[in-house]
């Protein structure tokens, strides 16, 4: 096994934590998040003056000092609690501890479907006024892999071919896929992302179950008991 596929299964970890501590550290962090996120837009696109700006950049500065006084090595990786509940509070889309996430809340469905309204503000801008080509790649390749894992048959990206078929605008979105078909260990998942005018990219995504991954499923149903 090489080193790098030990250090992914590291990451994978079941920390054994009750619904209710998910919950308390949900009600804290969560608007800890929330508010970077603002801060995030504010600095983009505020325009008071030198004194303000310095003024700004000593507090956050101290909120940098008091947060970091305590900090997992990183990076947050994917965690289930004791009763099976999954957070992956670090992914870049959906992550509940992520600032950068916009963030995606995905309803799924065990029939191979996922969706999503979002809201993409100012941080996501490519062409003026618009969102960047690859943060709408970012969300499709989320609700994909979300419908196939849904579905039951979860698995990296290997493949994600996008067709822009019209500038996608910032605000409120939608997005949504489901699996089309399965190819032995792939599953291919179409979907697409849709503003006010309509759709805006379309996307078919091919998923597979890493081998490291089957391997060791294979493993465990054939083991002696
Ligand atoms: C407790 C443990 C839990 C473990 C969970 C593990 C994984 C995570 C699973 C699910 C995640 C769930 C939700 C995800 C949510 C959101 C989505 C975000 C997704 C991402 O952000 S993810 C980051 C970007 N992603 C990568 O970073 C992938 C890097 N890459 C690899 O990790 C390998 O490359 C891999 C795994 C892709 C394949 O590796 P492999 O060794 O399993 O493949 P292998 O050779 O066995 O091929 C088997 C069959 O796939 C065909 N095939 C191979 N490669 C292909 C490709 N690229 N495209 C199309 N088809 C391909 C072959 O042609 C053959 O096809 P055929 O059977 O028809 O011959």
């Amino acid at each position: 096994m090489t080193d790098s596929i030990a250090h992914q299964q590291q990451l994978y970890v079941a920390d054994g934590l009750s619904d209710e501590e998910i919950a308390q550290q949900a009600d804290l962090y969560g608007p800890l998040t929330d508010s970077v996120r603002e801060l995030i837009e504010i600095a983009l696109l505020t325009e008071v003056d030198d004194p303000e700006v310095r003024a700004a950049m000593e507090h956050i500065e101290s909120a940098k000092q008091l947060l970091r006084k305590q900090m997992i090595p990183g990076p947050y990786g994917v965690r289930w609690g004791a009763s099976g509940q999954k957070r992956a509070w670090g992914n870049a889309a959906a992550g509940l501890r992520n600032a950068i996430a916009p963030p995606l809340v995905i309803d799924c469905d065990p029939d191979g479907r996922a969706s999503t309204d979002f809201h993409l503000g100012s941080a996501y801008e490519g062409p003026a006024g618009l969102t960047h080509g690859g943060v709408s790649a970012l969300v499709l390749d989320q609700v994909l892999g979300a419908a196939a894992e849904a579905g039951g048959a979860p698995g990296m990206t290997g493949t994600l071919t996008l067709r822009y078929r019209r500038p996608t605008p910032l605000g409120a979105l939608h997005a949504e896929a489901r699996i089309d078909r399965l190819e032995g260990v792939k599953t291919i998942v179409v979907g697409h992302l849709a503003g006010p005018d309509g759709v805006c990219v379309e996307a078919e995504g091919v998923f597979i179950l890493p081998r490291w991954v089957r391997d060791r499923n294979s493993a465990t149903v054939s083991d002696p008991v």
